[in-house]
């Protein structure tokens, strides 16, 4: 797929929205750590002469938004009056330039805020990109040739694993079958599993009430928020193990709750209860703490997940090297977005790792899948234990809502990243002046926004 043709594309505006959702009044999102989010995102918009636009996003759990969207205006240098098409034809380049600017790569590098708010702007480029070749994203991936694919990341830092000439060879290696493989994403979907009967703010009762929701909708790996207090734990876990029987499949989720040893010795008790995977037992900067947590569970059948926090591709490539993780779980909304993330895919075939994206958070689910979409057509080829989370929440508020039937995604079919809010979604939930905040705030049932005239001008 070469650079589109330059005509219209010169970049003339980049708006940014902070968009909240009040998610923290009904416990959904919470987990040991987050214990009040309301689902967030900083939420890009990219406008072309000719009047294209791309959208895109990076999540966020409220309040933190205004300092991101803050990030963004500082980057919107790198986008007003390039022309979209040159970047597109040296996309690593433009990535390397946005990440590492003299001035700006200070508060991060490749880390946090800065991450984050590139993340988002990268995002909205692809969403841009994919709508001009009139494709939804993971076709636009999947349709690229090697070269082009792997000319769009950055391989500084990861060459002792993958250099930019494995890449290649590597997904030229995976052409064979690569049309039967998409026709069977558009026949068959591609499976996932769900976090919604566990938020960790659920009554039991819910929890109960969602299990049988979730059976009765054919899904058959369930995940549940762990690690504030163990008998909670033990008595939560036990029910859904009972709702769900021995055939299904149960992972738990502590986000980042505990020290090392802690985490070894909290999943030990919760092993007779056989859960698949540990999500973020501790720190997500703790490589080799995660490495000592996976040998420590290995013979309880325990597997360590981990990635919605990791802050890079190098801590991937560390993460992967080192046995640390045995389930990647990417997330779209982090990280440098789509052009890092393809680098941290293509690690993770290279190392045989699997991918299990992390989709818990605002527009997750709706960028996950044209990722796993593309992995199964291009890089691992496969779906063996591989699995999209799926949390119910906030698709009504997209134009191109993800669709899950029967536990599976159903391939995304309109152009672009599945990104787009509806402009009703815009007028009800930009904070703090959207209708519904406006409401919520008078009614007391959110606080007066801070004196954030810089963040909301
Ligand atoms: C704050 C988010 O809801 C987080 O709990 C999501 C998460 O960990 C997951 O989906 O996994
Ligand atoms: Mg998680």
């Amino acid at each position: 797929m070469p650079a589109p043709n330059r005509d219209g594309l010169k970049i003339v505006d980049v708006d940014v929205k902070d968009v909240r959702f009040p998610t923290s009044l009904g416990g959904h999102g919470s987990d040991a750590v987050h214990t009040d989010p309301d689902y967030s995102c900083a939420y890009v918009i990219i406008t072309t002469e000719s009047g294209k636009r791309g959208y895109g996003l990076t999540f966020t759990c409220g309040r933190g938004t205004e300092i991101i969207v803050f990030t963004i205006r500082s980057f919107k240098r790198f986008l007003l009056g390039k022309n979209a098409s040159d970047i597109f034809a040296d996309f690593a380049g433009f990535w390397r330039a946005i990440t590492n600017e003299s001035q700006m790569r200070w508060i991060g590098p490749e880390k946090g805020v800065t991450h984050l708010a590139v993340a988002a702007i990268v995002n909205s480029l692809w969403d841009l990109w994919a709508r001009i070749e009139n494709k939804p994203l993971w076709r636009l991936l999947s349709d690229m040739d090697p070269v082009e694919l792997v000319s769009t990341i950055d391989f500084r830092y990861i060459t002792d694993v993958i250099t930019p000439e494995d890449a290649v060879e590597l997904l030229r290696s995976k052409q064979a079958g690569k049309e039967e493989r998409i026709e069977f994403l558009l026949e068959n979907g591609y499976p996932c599993y769900t976090t919604q009967v566990g938020w960790l703010g659920y009554s039991d009762e819910l929890v109960e009430e969602l299990c049988d929701k979730y059976l009765k909708l054919g899904f058959t790996y369930f995940k549940v928020k762990v690690g504030r207090n163990f008998e909670d734990d033990y008595r939560r876990c036990s029910a859904v193990r009972r709702y769900i029987g021995d055939e299904n499949v149960l992972m738990v989720d502590a986000n980042q709750a505990w020290s090392v040893g802690q985490a070894i010795e909290w999943m030990k008790k919760l092993a007779p209860l056989k859960p698949m995977w540990i999500e973020e037992p501790t720190s997500p900067d703790d490589v080799l703490g995660h490495a000592t947590i996976s040998e420590a569970l290995k013979p309880y059948g325990i597997g360590v997940a981990t990635g919605e926090m990791c802050a890079n591709r190098v801590l991937f490539k560390q993460f992967l090297q080192s046995g640390g993780m045995q389930y990647c779980q990417i997330d779209a909304a982090r990280i440098g977005g789509v052009n890092e993330i393809l680098a941290v895919y293509l690690m993770a075939e290279k190392l045989k790792v699997k991918l299990c994206p992390h989709a818990g958070g605002v527009g997750l689910c709706e960028m996950v899948q044209h990722l796993q979409f593309w992995d199964y057509a291009s890089v691992s080829c496969t779906m063996e234990d591989r699995l999209i989370e799926y949390i119910d929440q906030q698709h009504e508020h997209f134009i191109d809502p993800c669709v899950v039937e029967n536990a599976k995604y159903l391939a995304p079919q309109l152009p672009g990243y599945s990104t787009q809010f509806l402009q009703e979604t815009l007028e009800k939930y930009t904070y703090p002046r959207g209708t519904e905040w406006e409401k919520m705030i008078k009614e007391g049932i959110f606080p007066q926004p801070d004196e954030t005239e810089w963040a909301n001008p």
